[in-house]
């Protein structure tokens, strides 16, 4: 896929990983991966710790070699499994981790001039001011990193990144190092100066909410394999395996049956299939906890569900309940509405839902076998 370049010729993809793996020992850290993003993309890359995340970025910033598959960037091929690989230094790509890894003695300019060694002075100096300006750092300059918060250095370690005008920024974990209070406002604040920039940027987080609300895609990595690309609705809203509904976000599972185009399960009808024709299937529905819907179960209803868990999350109560059968599902209640624990309640499915259904542990949009 090519995205049409400013003068309307086709610009080859930022960053393209094909077929690429990586072996540690027995540990097969990163298994036949394709990856593309195009110019200006941010792609978020995420997975439970160890599935390969920080492989994935050290594979295209020229840290570790594929054994199979090749890396090009803008391009340019700059690894192949076994063979030969562009340095690190010669890859156009900037890099910003979570511990920023500024260096403490050199002033807030002379940290972001650094990646530009080699350049004539006064190039040198105006590119600086270029970055520092698009980071809003422009008054920063003389610092040095201990005078400035955690969020201006995180945007001094960006701002370095890009001063070279990288093909791909790959951004280790930024956030992590941030205490919860921090974090949502120099995300917001860092994105923005990425955004700003135009830049091509593969996020590598262990974040849900970062990553949803980050990338332009996502790429949900398991064990070294990618199990999902797409794009944030398509994650979470169309998952397209077991695991990355339940890992992108709450998820709970029922049995459910598919007969002459109608689904339903434990809780009733949850919708129309239309494609399915005839087939009478077992599969099982995704239910995330804003859309199953509760009331409280009018007196003399049969084996209602009783709520056994509520959470207090501000903005909205978590209600879990267990139905006659034994299995829980999770409810996303407004602000105001509790439900306490012990409570008949009758769940529904919100109506309008397009659920996602499973067989064998994978989306299916038809009956199985069927073209
Ligand atoms: N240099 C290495 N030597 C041996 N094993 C390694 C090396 N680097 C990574 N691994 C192994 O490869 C697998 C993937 O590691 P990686 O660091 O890429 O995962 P990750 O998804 O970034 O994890 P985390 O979120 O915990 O940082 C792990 O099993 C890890 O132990």
């Amino acid at each position: 896929m090519s995205a049409p370049g400013p003068d309307g010729a086709d610009l080859p993809p930022a960053l393209v990983l094909r077929g690429v793996s990586k072996r540690f020992g027995a540990v097969e850290a990163v298994r036949a991966v394709d990856l593309e993003v195009t110019p200006g993309e941010v792609l978020a890359v995420i997975g439970p710790s160890g599935c390969g995340k920080s492989t994935v970025l050290r594979l295209v910033a020229g840290l570790e070699s594929p054994d199979a598959g090749e890396v090009l960037i803008a391009g340019a091929t700059v690894a192949v499994g076994g063979g030969r690989a562009v340095p690190p230094e010669r890859r156009r790509v900037g890099m910003v981790f979570q511990d920023h890894a500024l260096f403490p003695h050199l002033t807030v300019a002379r940290n972001v001039a650094f990646g530009l060694h080699g350049r004539p002075a006064a190039e040198r100096e105006a590119r600086v001011s270029e970055v520092l300006e698009l980071a809003r750092l422009a008054d920063k300059g003389d610092r040095y990193p201990h005078e400035l918060s955690g969020g201006e250095q995180q945007r001094v370690a960006l701002a370095r990144a890009l001063a070279p005008r990288p093909a791909v920024v790959l951004l280790d974990e930024p956030f992590s190092s941030l205490d919860e209070s921090l974090r949502a406002q120099v995300r917001a604040e860092l994105v923005g100066v990425l955004r700003a920039s135009g830049a091509t940027a593969l996020l590598v987080t262990h974040d849900q909410t970062e990553a949803l609300s980050v990338g332009d895609r996502v790429a949900v990595l398991r064990d070294g394999v990618v199990e999902q690309v797409g794009t944030p609705d398509a994650v979470f809203e169309r998952p397209a395996t077991r695991f990355v509904a339940s890992f992108m976000g709450d998820a709970d599972f029922l049995p459910a049956q598919v007969h002459h185009a109608l689904l339903t399960c434990e809780i009733g009808v949850v919708s129309t299939v239309p494609g399915w024709g005839a087939a009478d299937t077992a599969v099982e529905v995704v239910l995330r906890p804003h859309e199953v819907a509760l009331e409280v179960a009018p007196p003399g209803t049969a084996e209602p569900a009783v709520v056994v868990g509520v959470e207090y999350h501000g903005a909205f109560l978590l209600h879990t309940v267990r139905l006659a059968s034994g299995r829980t599902l999770r409810s996303w209640q407004p602000h105001g509405v509790r439900h306490p624990v012990g409570t008949a309640v009758t769940a529904r499915v919100r109506p309008g839902l397009v659920p996602t259904l499973l067989v064998d542990d994978r989306a299916v949009s038809g009956p199985p076998g069927a073209p």
